[in-house]
């Protein structure tokens, strides 16, 4: 006989409501996050990202809702957990070292204050500045490191304390953009490693897809859409997040049967969203183009009238009538030639205005 337990969530956020003066800035927000998922938030500036990660840690006070940790509820009409008492790390913009301490006393700190065993304490804190490469500054004070170094202090603090959840706001953006990437890999496969469940607020929508399991898009202080990368990028759940993940061209319409007119002009293109009537805007990804020599159907022709290298390919920028529609292209195409390619219409996605 088999008996299937199945464990309460890492996180939940029931109808959560923050107002800030007049403005909403939390509206009824509900995040369900599993055990060792890691996830990204985003969304505009003013969307609510960091009052919903301060709300999770308790440095910020709902209005109204709950919020369950692990199964219990850290916020609540009956309980209120304290910051200090939620297993939650930290990671913030700004790093909150011990400005007195080593670098090593600044990561061993905390886990003393837990009674912690010395070996264990040695074994970890070990750990933790070797996955972050800070082995040799660890005799270190804050003052003595650059900024990025800094941030991977605070980084290594918290993953030598190993909390149940790890809330990370834009932990990376003081870093430059080498070492941004490498630490972003080591801190997601330790974070995988270690099964921490992780919530990670970015701008940056190519950093979100690559470290995430699930996106959450906010929109005014609520979730557009929460999926896999893959889902929002094939499937955005409308405009605003289409709009957000950026790079791709959203043309103005309507539908009519499976057929898409484009608002600027004479356009009509086949497509694949067949629950979509009226109104509509037509998403192209800029890898959708291809040759139109190659693909007969849905051709268009365009001016190009930008064009930037970007290593495997050009990004061009094609006028056509009065749409902008960007291209990801094999060929260097000079500024004002006329191009035909086509969209294969199991790629044009029409999504409900
Ligand atoms: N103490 C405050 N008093 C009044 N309004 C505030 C306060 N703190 C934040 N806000 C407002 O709440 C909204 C949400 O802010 P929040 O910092 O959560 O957004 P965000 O999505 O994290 O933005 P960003 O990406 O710019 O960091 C913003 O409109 C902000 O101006």
């Amino acid at each position: 006989m088999t008996s299937s337990i199945s464990l309460p969530s890492a996180l939940q956020c029931c109808n959560l409501v923050k107002m800030l003066g007049d403005k909403t800035v939390l509206a009824s927000l509900d995040l369900v996050v599993a055990r060792g998922e890691v996830v990204s938030l985003v969304g505009a500036s003013g969307s609510g990202k960091t009052t919903l990660l301060r709300a999770i840690a308790g440095l910020v006070t709902p209005d109204s809702g709950e919020i369950y940790l692990m199964g219990d509820p850290v916020w609540s009409k009956r309980r209120r957990v304290p910051a200090e008492h939620r297993q939650i790390g930290l990671i913030f913009q700004d790093y909150a070292l011990w400005p007195h301490m080593t670098v090593a006393q600044n990561l061993s700190f905390g886990l003393e204050a837990r009674h912690m065993k010395s070996d264990e304490i040695k074994r970890r804190v070990d750990h933790a500045l070797d996955v972050t490469r800070l082995g040799s500054l660890r005799g270190r004070r804050p003052s003595q490191l650059s900024g990025g170094q800094q941030q991977r202090v605070a980084i290594a603090r918290c993953l030598a304390a190993r909390p149940q959840i790890l809330l990370l706001d834009e932990p990376l953006s003081n870093l430059d953009a080498a070492l941004r990437d490498d630490l972003r890999s080591e801190m997601v496969r330790l974070i995988r490693a270690e099964g921490i469940t992780a919530i990670y607020v970015t701008h940056d929508q190519a950093e979100a897809m690559a470290v995430s399991d699930r996106l959450a898009v906010m929109d005014r202080g609520t979730i557009a859409q929460f999926a896999t990368p893959q889902e929002i990028y094939e499937a955005p759940a409308n405009a605003f997040v289409a709009q957000f993940l950026g790079g791709f061209s959203l043309l103005k319409g309507w539908t009519e049967k499976d057929a898409f007119h484009a608002e600027g002009g004479t356009l009509k293109l086949r497509h694949r969203s067949p629950g979509v009537s009226g109104d509509g805007v037509l998403v192209v990804r800029p890898e959708d183009g291809r040759p139109a020599a190659s693909h007969p159907e849905n051709r268009i022709c365009g001016e190009v009238i930008d064009s930037a290298y970007q290593g495997r390919c050009w990004r061009l920028m094609i006028k056509v009538s009065t749409d902008i529609i960007r291209l990801d292209w094999p060929t260097r195409e000079n500024l004002g030639t006329v191009i035909e390619f086509s969209l294969p219409p199991d790629r044009c996605t029409v999504l409900s205005n």
